[in-house]
């Protein structure tokens, strides 16, 4: 579903990202995980191009994203829906214009745009707020219309970028819930930036560990059979083999 080759990226003399190659299967939860500056979000915003690759190819549901132009790019960026930490809502819009404006911006058909909005909105449990300002919203409702947001356009995928660092244990369960049932339910490939183990445990088949801007290791994910995560990623994967969650991907 998303192929990276070789992927390289560098901001002025940092390598952020060396010649990285990864493959995410159609239909998995996949997890990015490691310490602050490893690279994660880097890796993930390549997977759209929001980020350009120096070198490398990037390819996703077959299409290979480094090959085309702009035009080509927002087309194709349509099926790759993504959510943020801190939401990136827009302030002065409300819940339904929050979500309208992405229908509207990927020319989705004018008279079908309202029902669409409203049925995005009710798969997250928030048409009865459609008409409130994301200020009157709690965080976790806040990243429910996110969700909404990128869900509107039907992707195929799902980038994910720490989507429950800002949020309480409770309201993480239920945003985790929501992506488990997108997963489930649609069939959207979701990538998932964190470095709570917690996170990636609870919802991801397969786990990427990063380090220095390079791919540690990629490993199953077992039901219960990770307990513990340090920021080194040598000790992590030691914790995850002593464990014995994980099959070797
Ligand atoms: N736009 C940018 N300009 C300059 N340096 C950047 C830029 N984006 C990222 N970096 C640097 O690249 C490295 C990797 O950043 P990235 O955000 O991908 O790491 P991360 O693993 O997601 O970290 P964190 O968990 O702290 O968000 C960091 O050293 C960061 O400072």
């Amino acid at each position: 579903m998303i192929n990276l080759q070789q992927v390289s990226k560098a901001f002025s003399q940092f390598q952020a990202i060396k010649s990285v190659t990864l493959t995410i299967h159609k239909g998995e939860i996949h997890g990015i995980i490691g310490a602050s500056g490893a690279g994660k979000s880097t890796l993930l915003r390549l997977m759209n191009l929001l980020e350009t690759p120096d070198e490398g190819e990037v390819e996703v549901n077959g299409e290979r994203l480094t090959a085309l132009n702009s035009k080509a790019l927002r087309r194709t960026r349509k099926s790759i829906g993504m959510i943020f930490q801190h939401f990136n809502l827009v302030a002065n819009k409300t819940v339904y214009d929050n979500v309208a404006v992405s229908l509207e911006l990927a020319n989705y058909p004018k008279g079908e745009r309202r029902s669409r909005v409203v049925e995005c909105l009710q798969f997250v449990g928030l048409e009865n707020e459609m008409g409130k300002y994301p200020a009157q919203l709690s965080g976790g409702q806040k990243q429910r219309v996110a969700i909404a947001r990128a869900l509107a356009n039907n992707p195929q995928v799902l980038l994910c970028d720490e989507p429950t660092s800002s949020l309480d244990p409770n309201t993480t369960a239920e945003i985790l819930d929501v992506l488990g049932n997108i997963n489930k339910r649609f069939g959207v490939t979701i990538v998932i930036v964190s470095h709570e183990m917690d996170v990636i445990k609870s919802i991801c088949n397969r786990v990427t560990i990063m380090a220095d801007g390079e791919i540690y290791d990629t490993v199953l994910i077992e039901p219960n059979g990770i307990q513990k995560i340090d920021n080194r990623p040598e000790y992590f994967i030691e914790q995850l083999v002593e464990n014995g969650g994980l099959g070797y991907a």
